[in-house]
């Protein structure tokens, strides 16, 4: 079966010579129809690099991003970005912000009443799916951070798009408001059918919501181990404390901490820390 997106051997250098960065080297992934990937790994490893190579806002020195079997060659409506910074429009009521792109898209196609219709109906809907119908008449400005990012999602959605990109989308968030996100998100992923990449620092963060974590590792940056998620499909918070969710966490952050050279660091700062004991 055609992935929905097939990373192949994807390459990206930033700069040139002494200064060059090669903030990928041979990645290569399949994402399957309806899956939640996440993406975990140091600061650095080109998590977000390839995210946007994938949204077609970067391009790859070398190698190809197939969506649904065709090449990446740009953005498009049928992938949708979800940033931490939520970027909505202030001026903007929250239907209108979660209404705004898709009626572009509508006046520019000269389209129907219909049409403009159909995109009330699912902004509605929207609306509704997030939480947000009593919201729907403030400003940005008057909602919380949790709730600002749920307008960004649902304005996302929008466009019902293939596969929706989130780049440490709750980053900025506090841990219940994340909480409570992270099971939204999990109940819109099955109610949209949507394919899910999701970038973030946070392990636990990433074997809660993902059926695979892509460990990444930098200098150069590159995908160093895929574990599969042991749990059922359906979370639940409780399930944070299961012995499979806090092996899998232990071994993840272990591997983190070995390909970000951070043990190396420890281990000199040990070093050294006995060091100035015998010279005090
Ligand atoms: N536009 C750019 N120009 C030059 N170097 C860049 C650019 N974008 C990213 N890089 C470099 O590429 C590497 C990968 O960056 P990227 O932001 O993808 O990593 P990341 O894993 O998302 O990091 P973080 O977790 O800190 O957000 C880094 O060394 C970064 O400095």
């Amino acid at each position: 079966m055609t992935p929905k997106i097939a990373i192949r051997d994807v390459n990206k250098q930033f700069g040139q010579g002494a200064q060059a960065v090669q903030a990928l080297q041979h990645a290569s992934l399949d994402v399957a129809d309806n899956e939640f990937i996440t993406f975990v790994g140091a600061s650095g490893c080109g998590k977000s690099t390839l995210l946007r190579i994938i949204g077609g806002l970067e391009t790859q020195s070398s190698g190809q991003v197939l969506l649904d079997g065709a090449p990446v060659t740009g953005p498009g409506a049928d992938r949708a970005m979800v940033f931490q910074h939520y970027s909505l429009y202030p001026w903007l009521t929250v239907l209108d912000n979660i209404k705004f792109s898709r009626q572009l898209a509508v006046n520019q196609k000269d389209r129907t009443s219909v049409d403009v219709e159909r995109a009330s109906g699912r902004a509605d809907a929207l609306l509704s799916l997030m939480g947000l119908t009593a919201a729907a008449h403030k400003y940005p400005a008057q909602l919380s951070g949790g709730m600002q990012q749920r307008v960004a999602i649902a304005r996302a959605l929008m466009s019902k798009p293939r596969v929706l990109l989130m780049d440490e989308p709750f980053g900025a968030l506090d841990a219940q408001t994340r909480e409570v996100m992270h099971d939204l998100i999990c109940h819109v992923r099955r109610l949209e059918q949507v394919t899910i990449v999701f970038v973030t620092h946070d392990v636990e963060e990433a074997i809660y919501l993902g059926d695979r974590v892509v460990l990444m590792a930098p200098r150069p940056g590159r995908i160093d181990t895929i574990y599969p998620v042991p749990l059922p499909a359906a979370r639940d918070q409780d399930m944070k404390l299961a012995p499979a969710f806090t092996g899998l966490k232990r071994e993840i952050l272990n591997r983190i901490r070995d390909t970000a050279g951070m043990k190396t660091d420890l281990e000199q700062l040990q070093k050294l820390s006995g060091l100035a004991a015998l010279h005090a």
